[in-house]
């Protein structure tokens, strides 16, 4: 179908660090690398990531994967604040496009709030979209939060851009239902907080998880809003989903050697700055203070 390849080539794609390039780089680099395997996600991190340039200049085409309510959303925006490139979160466009009055709005409304995939076709084209109006305005690289979510897509985006790295969040799914149900949005600022606060003792030698809540400040806290899609049994099937449809999109990226594995240990103060230590990132950091 003609649609699919309208995503617009990434901008500078050809000098981009893929990971052919990037190991070749490397193993004539002063960074040791013998008998190390690329695939190990701390070194895939590394070698990832043009490690002497200033976090402006870095060239990121990245992915964020992970089941809906793990922080795909927050760590994804962060990082776009860190490294300076847009944040394109496919679930945004969707619900953009089904609150505006265009043809698809009551379509789309319907398949996200029975949890179900919007057609690959359509999510290509919104996605393409947004990218073609970014090029114009000159914004290069992208983090990706929600896409590519099929196999399909995730073969897509291969055909037309050198993903660098694809980062797999995960949390267990009791705390993932909990975090959905106690999302909330500013309808004014559109900030995203949480109210629920998650504290699962530790059992049998597997460890407890505590995640605080994330409060809104005094000035979004009359303004909040819950999705219409985060009720138990809509959460539930979109985990479901995810299962079926996107599982299998993370084993595409750990064959290709570009998926880094990320267990959350808790909530942003515990996980923010091991996630930039993962990426290598900690020393560019200028948020860590203000979580
Ligand atoms: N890449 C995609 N492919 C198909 N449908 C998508 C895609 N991205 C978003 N959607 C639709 O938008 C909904 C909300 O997406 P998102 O905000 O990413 O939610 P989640 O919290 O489930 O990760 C999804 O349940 C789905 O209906």
């Amino acid at each position: 179908m003609a649609v699919f390849y309208r995503l617009p080539r990434a901008r500078g794609s050809t000098q981009i660090f893929s990971m052919t390039s990037t190991v070749r780089a490397f193993s004539s680099s002063s960074i040791s690398n013998s008998g190390n395997d690329l695939k190990s996600p701390s070194l895939l991190a590394q070698k990832s990531l043009p490690l002497r340039r200033e976090p402006r200049d870095r060239n990121v085409h990245w992915v964020f994967l992970g089941c809906p309510g793990v922080g795909k959303g927050t760590y994804a925006s962060r990082l776009s604040n860190l490294l300076g490139v847009p944040h394109i979160a496919t679930g945004d466009l969707v619900r953009e496009e089904l609150t505006s009055s265009g043809p698809l709005a009551s379509r789309l409304a319907e398949i996200v709030n029975q949890g179900k995939l919007v057609s690959d076709e359509i999510v290509i084209n919104l996605l393409s979209k947004h990218l073609e109006a970014g090029e114009a305005k000159g914004k290069t690289g992208f983090i990706l939060d929600g896409f590519p979510r099929t196999i399909t897509q995730a073969e897509i985006l291969e055909g037309v851009t050198n993903i660098d790295l694809v980062i797999n969040l995960k949390l267990r799914e009791d705390a993932l239902l909990a975090k959905c149900l106690g999302r909330r949005i500013c309808s004014e600022c559109g900030g995203n907080y949480n109210i629920a606060c998650i504290d699962i003792k530790g059992e049998n030698g597997s460890p407890g998880l505590y995640m605080a809540p994330l409060l809104p400040p005094s000035h979004c806290a009359s303004k909040l809003f819950t999705r219409s899609d985060d009720t138990e049994e809509v959460v539930k099937e979109r985990l479901h989903v995810y299962k079926e449809m996107t599982q299998p999109v993370e084993e595409f990226y750990r064959s290709n050697g570009k998926l880094l594995e990320f267990d959350l240990p808790g909530g942003i103060p515990e996980s923010w700055p091991k996630l930039l230590r993962a990426l290598n990132l900690e020393h560019d950091d200028k948020q860590s203070a203000a979580v």
